[in-house]
């Protein structure tokens, strides 16, 4: 955990699913006495009940309650419910909250649009690490948030792992390369167990390595400021056991199916909102 800070805003989440709980627990994770702050509402009020009970969060019985309580508003629907949302809140947004818009596919215009007065809007992308502080979060905001408002929701997000602004124009490729790619790194570490367990090793004992050399080496990409090829390479030895399994990959398109796959994902993020 890193040093725990501490945070003046009140945060608001609509929606508990997913992704809001694992924002919630990294939050929760790193700010000090952050649950007091928290209020959390969703339409099965059972759920935002189970995670405001987890949390000791303050329960809201409507998302209304939510905006009026809070500073910052993170919306943690999924984007087609968005629209009905929106319309539900405009009313008791006021340009002194953040709207967080964590959604594939949604943009700050579309969320600009069911508002007559101009709103803080900052639209990110973050991915479920976040619920052990190892989050990737792509940020972009309008020009209403201020300086000092952005550095704030990026705290937030490096809290809960690390945050980068970017251009809005990316955007819409950011769940292919992190949001939604925890999916496929899972596959990947079921796979490398289903050879192990294949070979031999305990499901137990197979989940373990797979997963620990999956989490090494990403380290080693982030750490050691080598280039994956030249890490690649020196896993190689000449005439040794790594580059058989190096050439079965390469004859069956490793890289060329992940690359596909990306792209069929930003396809589908920009239906999401009908580009
Ligand atoms: N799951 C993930 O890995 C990631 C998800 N996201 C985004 O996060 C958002 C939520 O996704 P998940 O958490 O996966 O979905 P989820 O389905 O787990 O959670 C959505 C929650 O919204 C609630 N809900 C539905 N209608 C509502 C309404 N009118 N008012 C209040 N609550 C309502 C549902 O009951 C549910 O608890 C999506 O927009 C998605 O694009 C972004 C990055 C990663
Ligand atoms: O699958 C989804 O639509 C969401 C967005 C990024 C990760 N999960």
């Amino acid at each position: 955990m890193n040093e725990v800070m501490n945070l003046q805003k009140k945060i608001g989440f609509i929606g508990t699913g997913n992704m809001a709980d694992a924002m919630i627990k990294g939050l929760v994770n790193n700010f000090q006495d952050i649950y007091k702050k928290m209020y959390v509402s969703d339409k099965a009020l059972d759920k935002a009940e189970e995670m405001a009970k987890l949390y000791d969060l303050n329960l809201c019985q409507s998302n209304v309650e939510v905006v009026k309580n809070t500073d910052i508003i993170i919306l943690a629907v999924k984007p087609n419910i968005y629209r009905y949302v929106l319309e539900e809140i405009k009313g008791y947004v006021t340009n002194n909250h953040i709207l967080i818009s964590i959604a594939a596919g949604i943009s700050i215009d579309f969320i600009q649009g069911y508002f007559d007065y101009p709103i803080k809007i900052v639209r990110t992308m973050p991915n479920t690490p976040a619920f052990v502080g190892e989050g990737m979060t792509a940020v972009t905001a309008n020009s209403e948030v201020k300086h000092e408002e952005l550095e704030t929701v990026l705290n937030i997000f490096n809290s809960i792992g690390k945050a980068d602004i970017i251009d809005e124009k990316l955007m819409d490729m950011i769940p292919a390369v992190s949001g939604s790619s925890p999916a496929y790194v899972y596959m990947f570490i079921e796979a490398l167990a289903d050879g192990a367990v294949l070979q031999g090793m305990t499901r137990d004992k197979a989940y373990q390595y797979a997963a620990q050399a999956v989490m090494g080496a990403a380290k080693m990409v982030l750490e050691s400021g080598k280039h994956p090829g030249e890490l690649k390479d020196q896993v190689c030895s000449p005439g040794g056991t790594t580059i058989e399994a190096v050439y079965t990959l390469e004859k069956n398109h490793f890289r060329g199916i992940i690359i596909e796959a990306m792209e069929d994902c930003t396809t589908k993020t920009k239906k999401l909102t009908g580009k």
